[in-house]
């Protein structure tokens, strides 16, 4: 096994593909090798190792009776020197390693190898030197955990989960408890530098989470001296990562990112340095920047919700179901005027017509490229900027497809995390039912949506959102990221993957399984 390793080594150099060949050593040691589900895996990557621990057996023959000593109470000097004289009989290998399961979720596994101890000292040795070669595993976090989240999970989850686990991959962690809202954002605007750590945690839900996303991308954007309030700002990517442990009561985030809520998968997806690059879109209203946007900005239906939700909080998290229930019943619609920007794309001139049929049929379009020639070459890179005004029940824009417990698929499954676009939905003036079916399709399956008569679906880059101001008694209320934010009219930007997270994000095969289920 060792042979293998060093020439996989010297042969490619490259690290995350190093993998340790097992059969090499179940052939050898075949009445030797436990694992903790009984499947001895043939090879294991070193990137999905966690630990190696080895410990000595002593010979009977020895002064005290058989006894274990860890190894790691020698120094490699001491046991070279000292081999021809311990009377060592064998040493067992600790190996703890990550399983993707069918499901994606990810475990820890643990094997127990018997071996000379020869062999177990240079399999330590081997193994130990390349972990501490891979860079892009993190050594030292601050941690925030929020102990009031998902009815006070928070600490229990950090502590029975995660701190061992972060104890067995050796990283080091300084930990905040927070005792109220904003104290994870005034803790990081306090301390100047934190560039001794390699990331920042969070164990929570969506809200601890846009804390730190908000706390790290204003310090960034203080230090890179840029002003927030200039609506066509390029926000600067922070050099921290984030990672999200879930234990809150939606994680949407984390269902985004990884496609569960499971501390444990998230945990080991932090230890790995797994990375995954997200847009975060601003948000300015006429007075400046209000606000980032990394889940979902909702105007109408849902704003209206957190707002009434927040006025009945001795209902406890009953509050969200009563408030949903009465705006459903008030069924409000708002007069509000879009200017929605769409991707630049590369639209063959047939792909360009379809696409401005589209938009023209009922609405009004206003062209932003040059058509004539460019129409009837291959293909054109132009933005589209579409006007739409109508009344709406709800409008939404969604950064990530929001799944939760609530919603199989998220209200925009296909939006995607990392390509600076959001989606846009548009709900439409309906009787009761149209909103009854737009909500049951959130709930079970929001994949073709805007098949619905009353709801749209766009992909932008930026859009304004400015309601008309009629006679109607009130507006309606604005949230972001589940906070309420004011504002009379909002532009709402991307950013294209302007946040770093300690995430896989989920591959294709993964969304497969999800839409199977
Ligand atoms: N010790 C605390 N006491 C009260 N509120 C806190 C405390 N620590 C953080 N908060 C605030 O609580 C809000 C909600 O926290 P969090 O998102 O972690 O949990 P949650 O609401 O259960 O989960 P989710 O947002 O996924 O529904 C956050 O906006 C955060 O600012």
């Amino acid at each position: 096994m060792l042979d293998t390793c060093e020439s996989i080594l010297n042969a490619t150099n490259i690290l995350s593909s190093i993998r340790f060949h097992f059969e090499l050593l179940i052939d050898k040691n075949k009445n030797s090798i436990h694992n903790n589900n009984n499947t001895i895996p043939e090879t294991i990557f070193l990137n999905k190792l966690l630990n190696i621990k080895q410990t000595v057996k002593l010979s009977n023959t020895s002064n005290s009776s058989s006894k274990a000593q860890h190894f790691e109470q020698f120094s490699s000097q001491q046991i070279s020197e000292n081999y021809g004289m311990i009377p060592l009989e064998s040493t067992q290998v600790d190996l703890s390693y990550i399983n993707i399961s069918k499901s994606f979720i990810w475990t820890v596994q643990r094997i127990q190898i018997e071996m000379s101890s020869i062999d177990a000292y240079q399999l330590h040795l081997v193994v130990t030197r390349y972990l501490s070669k891979l860079k892009h595993r993190p050594r030292h976090l601050l941690v925030f955990i929020n102990p009031q989240c998902g009815k006070g999970k928070g600490r229990s989850v950090y502590e029975k989960k995660v701190l061992p686990l972060f104890d067995e991959a050796n990283i080091s962690v300084d930990t905040v408890y927070t005792e109220r809202a904003n104290h994870a954002r005034d803790y990081i605007n306090e301390h100047m530098s934190l560039d001794n750590y390699d990331g920042l945690i969070c164990v929570g839900g969506d809200g601890i989470f846009s804390e730190l996303c908000h706390s790290l991308l204003l310090k960034t954007a203080r230090q890179a001296g840029l002003n927030m309030d200039d609506p066509k700002i390029d926000i600067k990517r922070p050099e921290l990562r984030i990672g999200i442990i879930p234990a809150g009561s939606t994680d949407a985030v984390t269902f985004g990112t990884t496609g569960h809520n499971d501390p444990i998968t998230s945990t080991l997806q932090i230890i790995t340095g797994e990375s995954l690059l997200i847009d975060i879109a601003t948000v300015h209203s006429e007075r400046g920047f209000v606000c980032f946007m990394a889940t979902m900005l909702a105007y109408g239906f849902f704003g209206n919700i957190i707002r009434q939700s927040d006025n009945w909080r001795l209902f406890g998290p009953l509050r969200y179901n009563l408030a949903g229930f009465f705006q459903f019943l008030r069924n409000t619609s708002y007069h509000t005027e879009l200017i929605i920007t769409e991707p630049l794309e590369k639209y063959d001139s047939k792909a360009l017509i379809n696409n401005l049929n589209r938009h023209l049929f009922g609405n009004t379009v206003k062209w932003q490229g040059t058509i004539g020639e460019k129409i009837d070459s291959e293909q054109s890179s132009v933005p589209l900027v579409i006007k739409r005004e109508d009344q709406y029940r709800t409008i939404n824009c969604l950064n990530m497809p929001c799944r939760c417990e609530k919603s199989k698929y998220g209200m925009s499954p296909s939006v995607h995390l990392g390509d600076g676009s959001f989606d846009i939905i548009l709900v439409k003036r309906s009787w009761r039912m149209g909103l009854f079916r737009f909500l049951r399709h959130v709930a079970n399956d929001a994949r073709t949506i805007e098949e619905l008569s009353n709801v749209e679906r766009y992909r932008a880059t930026e859009v304004i959102i400015r309601p008309v101001i009629t006679q109607q008694k009130e507006i309606g209320n604005w949230a972001c990221d589940g906070e309420l934010i004011s504002a009379n009219e909002v532009r709402i930007r991307a950013h294209h993957r302007a946040l770093n997270l300690f995430a896989s994000g989920i591959c294709s095969e993964q969304i497969k399984k999800i839409n199977k289920k």
